[in-house]
């Protein structure tokens, strides 16, 4: 592509540069640059892309998109934001995929990753092929692809939309964060359907408050059903029960479908029954009344299952197959995942990771838990330390054994971490800063009966302690202290 089409597409931007090479990719990192590369300097929170130009041109880029004055042998493009020169021109370079594919995006501080999954599911059990982009991975049909982010930052997504449109994809269902809706990462994308899950507190390590934090999430439905180069049916799906959803609504020029549980709303679950062995509720919908029984446990569940099913059923698939998708889903990898070693007492790993979402795991426990409820729990470093007595509150509050350790410290003192989370409590609570025995003494202390609730890494398969990213998997800790105790 000439690089003088490609920009083109920056609306409102009239192209200074006299010379027109051909664009052979497009990268954002100096290292992947080759020859007919157009480099985005993007100025990062650690370290700036702009100070890497020069490298990017030795290395055989032949033209430059930056935010402040560079001097280079090759034409230099200004833009007040390269993040979303970037998503657009990415998504123009790539031939706009995302025009090409029923794209459903959710987003919300919990569920967000169940609900992306159900809506696969649904989605393959009518016969779609599908593709996924979220936290434990991207997937087009059962191909797997690794992920640094939540919402992969624009070049990576629509490389991926384009993969998605060439292996013939018909519905792709993604993650959108609060974070990658505020840094345009998702500029350029088209969605279809837009699923709002909840809010609640966190991420305000990087929001500051939950205004922003909200009004970032919000950006999603404000764009949803503006475009005006592309006339496909956009829905917004939103939590009636949420707050928030009803500025989302007055935002969005997209048709509104609401689900709920206890405000009227268009899609609704009631009479939901929950044993240890799954949910069963009425579906009402505003033309039909189904019975939807699912092996997955928990409110928050029931939420995301509403949603999945609010989208799915505005992309046009039959109440019937949706139920039937449902009565077979298994739960998502580290979303309520059992251990089962043949020990007598229960053992889940659960992503929780904010206040909301452990109070969440931890209510649905307390519902079928026979005897004592145990907890391991810690809050990430160089992240939000507001939610780390309220976690630990929680924690207090609704188990009998809670166990403070570490998360992922990152560059924190674990300690000082744990210190922080003792602020919210004013009870003596047992800490153990490596988070492998703190596993280890809850699956000594627990007796038949009990539940051991292991919060806030799920399906992550590290630790990342100060600079060092070290292997970590809860459930196989889990595992392996469970087999040593039946040896001794
Ligand atoms: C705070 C934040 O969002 N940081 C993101 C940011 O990193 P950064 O600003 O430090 O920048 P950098 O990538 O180190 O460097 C800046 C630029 O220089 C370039 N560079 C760098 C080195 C070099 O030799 N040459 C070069 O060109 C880089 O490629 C980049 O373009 O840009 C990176 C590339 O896009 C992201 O991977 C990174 O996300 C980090 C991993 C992160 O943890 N982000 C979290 C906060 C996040 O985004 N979370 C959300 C929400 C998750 C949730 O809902 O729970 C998510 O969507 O994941």
């Amino acid at each position: 592509m000439k690089l003088q089409t490609l920009l083109q597409y920056l609306h409102n931007f009239t192209p200074r540069v006299t010379e027109n090479p051909t664009i052979t990719s497009i990268e954002m990192d100096s290292r992947e640059v080759q020859q007919g590369s157009l480099f985005v300097c993007i100025k990062g929170f650690t370290v700036d892309g702009h100070d890497f130009a020069e490298q990017a041109v030795a290395r055989g880029a032949v033209a430059i998109i930056a935010e402040r004055p560079l001097t280079l042998p090759v034409p230099v493009i200004y833009v007040n934001d390269s993040r979303r020169a970037l998503a657009v021109l990415a998504d123009a370079f790539y031939g706009q995929p995302t025009h090409h594919l029923h794209l459903i995006g959710v987003t919300g501080t919990n569920g967000k990753t169940s609900t992306t999954y159900f809506i696969e599911r649904i989605c393959r059990h009518a016969g779609k092929k599908t593709g996924l982009i979220g936290t434990i991975h991207m997937k087009i049909g059962d191909e797997t692809y690794d992920v640094n982010n939540t919402t992969p930052e624009s070049l990576v997504l629509q490389k991926m939309f384009r993969k998605m449109v060439d292996a013939d994809v018909d519905v792709a269902a993604m993650e959108v964060s609060s974070h990658a809706l505020h840094m345009g990462r998702v500029h350029g994308c088209d969605f279809d359907v837009a699923v709002f899950t909840n809010l609640t507190q966190d991420h305000l390590d990087y929001h500051q408050t939950m205004d922003h934090y909200r009004w970032s999430k919000g950006l999603l439905f404000a764009q949803l059903g503006n475009r005006f180069d592309h006339q496909r049916p956009k829905f917004a799906i939103l939590n009636a029960d949420d707050a928030a959803s009803e500025e989302y609504k007055k935002s969005t020029a997209a048709n509104v479908v609401t689900y709920g549980i206890h405000h009227e709303s268009d899609i609704m679950a009631k009479n939901i029954e929950m044993t240890t062995s799954g949910t069963t509720f009425q579906l009402v919908t505003p033309t039909e009344m189904v019975e939807v029984k699912t092996k997955l446990i928990g409110m928050f569940n029931v939420y995301n299952v509403l949603a999945a099913v609010s989208a799915c059923l505005v992309s046009n698939i039959p109440l019937a197959t949706i139920v039937e998708a449902i009565a077979h889903m298994e739960g998502v990898p580290g979303r309520f995942e059992v251990v089962d070693a043949g020990q007598p007492f229960t053992v889940i790993v659960d992503y929780a990771h904010t206040p909301d979402s452990l109070e969440n795991v931890l209510q649905t426990i307390r519902q079928f838990a026979k005897k004592r409820v145990f907890v391991v729990v810690g809050c990430g470093g160089d992240r939000d330390r507001t939610k780390r007595p309220l976690m630990a509150q929680i924690a207090v509050q609704y188990s009998d054994v809670p166990i403070f350790t570490s998360d992922n410290p990152r560059s924190e003192d674990p300690l000082a971490i744990l210190n922080d989370m003792k602020q919210g409590v004013t009870e003596d609570v047992v800490c153990i800063v490596d988070r492998k025995e703190a596993i280890t003494y809850a699956i000594e202390q627990a007796e038949e009966g009990d539940v051991v609730l292991i919060a806030g890494k799920g399906h992550e398969t590290y630790q990342i302690i100060g600079k060092d990213v070290l292997y970590f998997d809860d459930r196989v800790v889990a595992r392996e202290a469970i087999q040593r105790r039946k040896e001794k």
